[in-house]
């Protein structure tokens, strides 16, 4: 074994057939090794580190990420063979754009954006988000659209991971500062029960189809590739607004009023 190399690499980079659980413990562990709860910046976030302006940068930068999820899963849904796996991906689209008369998961959003005092029809708008955000976003959607189903499928694991950090997150910023309310984020309540159910299908659709060692790679490299999506898109918000501070023309500043808060 070489030791400068993490588990997974040595464990998931091999010409052998996997069993189902050495291939689930090898997505595990490229989690446990590359997941964005591991960025400083989401640990900024949670410990009340940051002031209101980096707080609406994140908001504003993450609403892209949010309004893409249904897009990538559309493009995946047209490409699901049977009625059962359509019907499946089409909650998940439904959970994010809302259903009759329910709001979904991006107006969630957008109160989340109105509580941290910014304008929601600008931040809907996207034209200050950073260009890392649109760059690891749009690669996101143009993977799932471009590769193949089981690739596009395994690209959503990092949902595996995402309720562990949602509760951290949650109950750090209530603890740490004072102006948000449980109210402001609220759109994380219910993703606390979806992504599960969410990740528990791609898992087992991951489990049952990747049955060679090219699928199974594969596999592992679509779960690197997102967990690569998520961080570059917290490496793009700490350059900006953390340190050295380089927010790049055209991008969102915030007022001196909201640095100060
Ligand atoms: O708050 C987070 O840290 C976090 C992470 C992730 C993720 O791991 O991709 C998702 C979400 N939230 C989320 O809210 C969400 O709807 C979602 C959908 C997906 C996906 O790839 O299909 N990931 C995530």
């Amino acid at each position: 074994m070489d030791c400068r190399r993490g588990w997974s690499e040595d464990f998931t980079m091999t010409e052998t057939l996997l069993t189902p659980d050495e291939l689930e413990a090898g997505l595990r562990a490229i989690g446990r090794e590359r997941y964005h709860n591991l960025h400083p910046f989401h640990r900024l976030l949670h410990s009340g580190k940051l002031n209101r302006g980096q707080i609406q940068a994140w908001a504003l930068n993450r609403y892209y990420y949010q309004a893409a999820i249904p897009v990538k899963d559309s493009f995946l849904m047209a490409r699901l063979p049977t009625r059962e796996l359509r019907r499946e991906w089409r909650r998940r689209i439904e959970d994010h754009d809302g259903r009759p008369g329910e709001a979904g998961g991006i107006e969630r959003w957008l109160k989340l954006v109105e509580g941290v005092g910014l304008d929601a029809a600008m931040v809907e708008r996207a034209d200050l988000i950073l260009p890392e955000t649109r760059f690891a976003v749009d690669a996101y959607i143009h993977f799932v659209r471009d590769r193949s189903v089981l690739e596009a499928v395994a690209s959503s694991l990092t949902e595996l991971f995402s309720p562990t950090i949602i509760s951290e997150r949650v109950s750090g910023m209530l603890a740490n500062y004072d102006w948000i309310t449980q109210d402001t984020l609220a759109y994380f309540t219910p993703r606390l029960t979806q992504a599960p159910k969410d990740s528990d299908f791609a898992l087992a659709y991951v489990r049952e189809h990747a049955d060679t060692v090219e699928k199974q790679q594969a596999v592992l490299a679509a779960l690197r590739f997102k967990c690569d999506v998520l961080w570059s898109q917290l490496n793009g918000l700490y350059l900006a607004y953390v340190a050295p501070g380089l927010i790049p023309p055209g991008a969102f500043e915030p007022s001196l009023e909201e640095v100060l808060a």
